[in-house]
This record gives C-alpha cells, structure tokens and sequence, in this order.
C-alpha cells in the first residue's frame, strides 16, 4: 500500500512517487516555492491511449473540488467534470425517481480520473529508482500500525455507450443509483456521452454468473431497465471482458518518518466506495497538509509530526463511515426504503436546517472535519431511526 505515493524530503528537493494525490501535492508545494520531481513506477499516463469503454470516472464533492481551488485548478475540473445535481433512483420495476442533493450549486462532478491526472501532472515523470527500497527499510523501523480489510463484495466496471444519434443514454446530470439490497448498481456520466457503471455483487454471486444465459437472466430479473439501454450483446461483450475487482479498506499510522517522508492519499488509506469519498479524502489530505506546513513555516519535522497526529483521526473515521454504509446498504436498502430515507432527511433538514444536516450533506457537501460530522451524525442517526 506504501507504493503508491509518498513524499520526501531528500536534500532541498522534494519527491513525490505518483498517484493521484501526487500530482496535486506536488502542486501545493511547487506553490511553496520548493523544487518537486514527481516520480512514477508506471509509464507516462499522459503519453497512454485513453481506451474507449475504460474511463473510471469519480464522483467530486466539495471536499475535492475546494482542495483543487486552493491550488487554482479548480477551473481544469469545471471544464472536465459533469455536474450531478441529484441522485436518480432505479427501481426494480424500471420506475426513475430524482431526489436532489440539496440547495442549488450543491452538486457532485463526475471527472473522468485520467484526464484530471494528466491535468494535474506539472512536474517532470522519471522512472522509478531504488526509491521504494527506501521507504520500505524506513517504515518496518517504526512503531508502524497496519490493518486491512477485504470484504465479500467484488465491482465490475461496465460501459454504457452514447445511443445510436450520440446522446446519452440517461439523464445525464445524474448519480445513477440501483438499490438492491445486496447488491447495488451505479452509474456516472462522461464526457464523451457515455456512462460509467458499477456493479458491486458479492463474489460468491459473480461465480455463479458463469455463461451468457446466467448474465441475461440475472439483469432481466434486476435491471431490466438498464438490459433495454444497453442490449443484450454489449451487456455480454463488458460483462465477460472487464475484469472483477475486490474492495478493500486500509488503515495505517503513523503516516510520516521525522522530516524526511510522509504518505498522503492512497498510499495512506483505503476506503470502501460507498460513500464516492476516496479521491476526495486523498485531494483533502494536500488541503490540509498544506494547512499544516503553513502553520509550521515549511518546518517539515514539525509539520509532519501534526499532520500525522490529526488527519489520521479524520481519514479512520471516513474509513468507517464508508464500511457502515456498505453494511447498511447492503442490508435495508432497497429503491422505496431508500427514496422514503432520503426525501424525510431533505424534509427535515429543510425544516431545521443548522441543526438536522443529512449524514450524507455533511459528508460530501461541507469541509466538516470528517471526524466531527461522525461525532455529531451518531446523535442524529438516533434521531432519524426514532422518526424511522
Ligand atoms: C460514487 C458515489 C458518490 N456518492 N455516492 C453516494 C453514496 C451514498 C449515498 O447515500 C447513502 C445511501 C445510498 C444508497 C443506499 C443507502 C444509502 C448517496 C446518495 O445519497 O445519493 C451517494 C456514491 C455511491 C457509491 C456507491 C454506491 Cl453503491 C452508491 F449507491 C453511491
């Protein structure tokens, strides 16, 4: 998990091995006035051939989109993102119900993630040296806490193409959302008119879905609506071809080794997607290490030490938060328990609205330290299951 980004202090130079996260620190700290060599262990994304029907797309919230506008790239995600005003709910009978996030101007963007990397990307790419080397034979000497954690849900990742006048297939200002208890289907809007859709199905369930005929019956009894949008043979052709990923959630700490090294985003954390909150924990994390280096005067040692000490608090929290909802989707959710659950929540947080901020309002579309909007989203929840 440590291969992924991670930041050093080496001399007066900093270098940052590449991932998401990456490009964006080294932004912030290029900003600082330091001199950053971003390295990457892949080749150059931005010289690859964006494959069609593979653009894993995310979902930005503010968290993410503020980190981007303190650095002012904030206009590149604007330029390249989707706006999704609303979740649209499919029911199990085809029936599409809108719910809206909230007040206008709240909203989600769907950016597809290899074109805000390449974005992103400002400093020179070199091929990875011994780096990791180093890294490794730093952490195994701490007092370096490690947990992980793979759960029974697997995703695949399926392609909606443009209909045949090049328009979207759905709505498109949309979060795509099919509950369906133990499992569940989503799907964001691109760019190029296509969608990206997700499917999370426990792996025991993918195993069965062996042959062509187990696929068509599986989507005709859970998402006849989506079979009709996307034809029985694309619906083969993505199915059998994109591969089934696992899901996992990572915690560690500390997150830092003296001045010398610190793991931000991916390399620090994990998190299970069903709360569209990864991305947006790892852009907060330059955000608020920022903050910290700020308030240090550039003192890494110092900085390093404080950044550790309290995202580590925020990024748990969201780690968690993301499994409970996992669990509890998986376990009550269908499309009326979730439409009924979402309109009360809007209903009363329209009624009280400094005291009753839906879980998920704090979450994706407020700067709350996540820590805090756990603390105070458990006395709500309460609340909520009384009226529930
Ligand atoms: C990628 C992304 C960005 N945000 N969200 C998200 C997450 C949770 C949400 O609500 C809690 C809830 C949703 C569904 C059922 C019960 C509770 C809402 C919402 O309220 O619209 C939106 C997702 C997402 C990611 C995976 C799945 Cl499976 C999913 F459904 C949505």
């Amino acid at each position: 998990k440590l291969q992924q980004l991670c930041l050093s202090m080496w001399e007066d130079d900093i270098l940052i091995e590449e991932a998401w996260a990456g490009a964006l620190i080294a932004v912030y700290l290029a900003k600082r006035g330091f001199k950053v060599d971003v390295f990457e262990a892949r080749k150059d994304p931005r010289k690859e051939v964006a494959q069609r029907g593979r653009s894993v797309n995310l979902a930005l919230s503010v968290r993410g989109i503020e980190s981007l506008r303190a650095v002012g790239a904030e206009g590149l995600v604007t330029a390249l993102g989707i706006p999704m005003h609303a979740r649209m709910i499919h029911s199990h009978s085809g029936n599409t119900t809108p719910i809206p996030y909230g007040k206008k101007g709240q909203h989600l963007l769907s950016v597809e993630r290899q074109k805000l990397n390449n974005d992103l990307l400002t400093a020179k790419l070199q091929e990875l040296s011994g780096y990791k080397s180093y890294l490794y034979n730093n952490m195994k000497h701490l007092r370096f806490d490690f947990s992980q954690e793979y759960i029974p849900h697997g995703y695949k990742e399926l392609c909606l193409a443009p209909t045949k006048n090049g328009e979207f297939a759905m709505a498109v200002n949309y979060l795509h959302i099919w509950p369906r208890q133990t499992f569940m289907m989503i799907a964001l809007p691109n760019q190029d008119k296509s969608f990206t859709c997700t499917l999370f199905l426990p792996f025991d369930q993918f195993d069965k879905l062996k042959t062509k005929e187990d696929v068509l019956t599986f989507f005709k009894a859970e998402f006849p609506d989506f079979l009709n949008l996307m034809g029985e043979e694309k619906l083969l052709e993505e199915f059998f071809r994109n591969p089934t990923g696992p899901m996992v959630s990572i915690k560690c700490k500390p997150y830092h080794v003296s001045d010398k090294l610190v793991i931000i985003g991916d390399a620090a954390h994990a998190m299970v997607p069903f709360y569209g909150q990864g991305t947006n924990c790892a852009f907060e994390d330059c955000l608020v290490l920022n903050g910290i280096l700020e308030k240090h005067n550039n003192d890494f040692g110092s900085a390093l030490q404080e950044y550790s000490r309290t995202r580590n608090k925020d990024v748990e929290s969201m780690c968690d938060l993301a499994m409970y909802n996992y669990i509890e989707m998986r376990s009550l959710v269908t499309s009326p328990v979730f439409l009924m659950k979402k309109k009360l929540f809007n209903f009363l947080h329209w009624l009280m609205p400094k005291t009753f901020i839906p879980l998920y309002t704090m979450v994706s579309f407020s700067q709350i330290p996540y820590k805090t909007v756990i603390d105070r989203s458990e006395w709500q929840e309460k609340y909520g299951e009384v009226i529930l």
